[in-house]
């Protein structure tokens, strides 16, 4: 299915990708929604949470310590990694080894807020996310993160805030992880959001960005529901831009 698309102002034959920026706390369902959405629509994903997570994967790989900041800028250099953005072909490399599966375990998830913390590392993923998302041979690209919609791609013409509430991420993210009890999960998940947001604040929506609470749907409603809220915004950025 091939989704909307976004009218240029100088050339009403071209095209650019439609950003679709999402944010939202951990095991809020940014990632499996996002790709979820990405597929139903026909555009790329990027999942910005796995760059930072390659990045800590492969600082604990060359025995870096991730919270020396020094250190781990000076890793960015030869710092090779890549990310599949097409929703039904995603991975995440580094060099040549694939660590799709490695960055999800605990001691990664453990070590990436110190990593995510360091204002250089910030900026120099920023810009590979910008020119991911500037590059996308897809229509347009749903990107989710922590900061998408105000640091990354704060023009997006679709922003939306992806929350629920703690018990019902607690939930969500304990029937996944069935080896960890529940309590150790929720304290790993309440402890990473709050060292993130003294970073970046993606517990209330900025200006114009759209909530979507999920708390109370099921998966596929959730989608449907951003869905929706995607194609509202770009019938109506396409309403107001005008065409030459
Ligand atoms: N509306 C929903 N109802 C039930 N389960 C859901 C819903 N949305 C997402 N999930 C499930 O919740 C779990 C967490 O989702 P996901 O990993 O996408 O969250 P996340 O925000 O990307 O988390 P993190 O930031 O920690 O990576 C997954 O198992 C996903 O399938
Ligand atoms: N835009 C982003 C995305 C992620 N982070 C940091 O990465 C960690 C892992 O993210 P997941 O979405 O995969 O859970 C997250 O805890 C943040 O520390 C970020 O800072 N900005």
């Amino acid at each position: 299915m091939t989704g909307p698309t976004a009218d240029t102002t100088a050339d009403p034959h071209a095209t650019v990708p439609v950003v679709v920026a999402i944010d939202g706390p951990a095991g809020s369902g940014k990632s499996s929604v996002s790709r979820a959405t990405a597929r139903a629509l026909g555009f790329a994903y990027l999942d910005t949470g796995a760059s930072y997570r390659a990045l800590a994967w492969n600082l604990l790989d060359k025995r870096v310590d991730p919270s020396v900041p020094d250190a781990v800028v000076a890793s960015l250099g030869d710092f090779d990694f890549a990310i599949g953005t097409d929703p039904d072909a995603y991975f995440v490399r580094v060099g040549a080894t694939d660590v799709t599966e490695a960055i999800r375990e605990p001691r990664v998830t453990g070590a990436v807020s110190a990593v995510a913390r360091i204002p250089e590392v910030r900026s120099w993923l920023t810009e590979r996310f910008r020119s991911i998302m500037r590059d996308t041979a897809f229509d347009g690209i749903v990107a989710e993160g922590r900061d998408i919609t105000t640091v990354v791609a704060p023009d997006a013409p679709v922003r939306i805030l992806l929350t629920a509430d703690e018990e019902a991420r607690m939930a969500r993210r304990s029937k996944e992880l069935t080896g960890e009890s529940a309590a150790a999960v929720g304290e790993a998940l309440r402890t990473r959001d709050q060292a993130d947001s003294r970073v970046v604040d993606f517990m209330k929506a900025a200006d114009g960005v759209t909530t979507v609470d999920s708390t109370h749907l099921d998966f596929e409603q959730t989608v449907s529901a951003v869905v929706g809220v995607v194609n509202d915004r770009v019938a109506r950025t396409n309403e107001t831009t005008p065409r030459h």
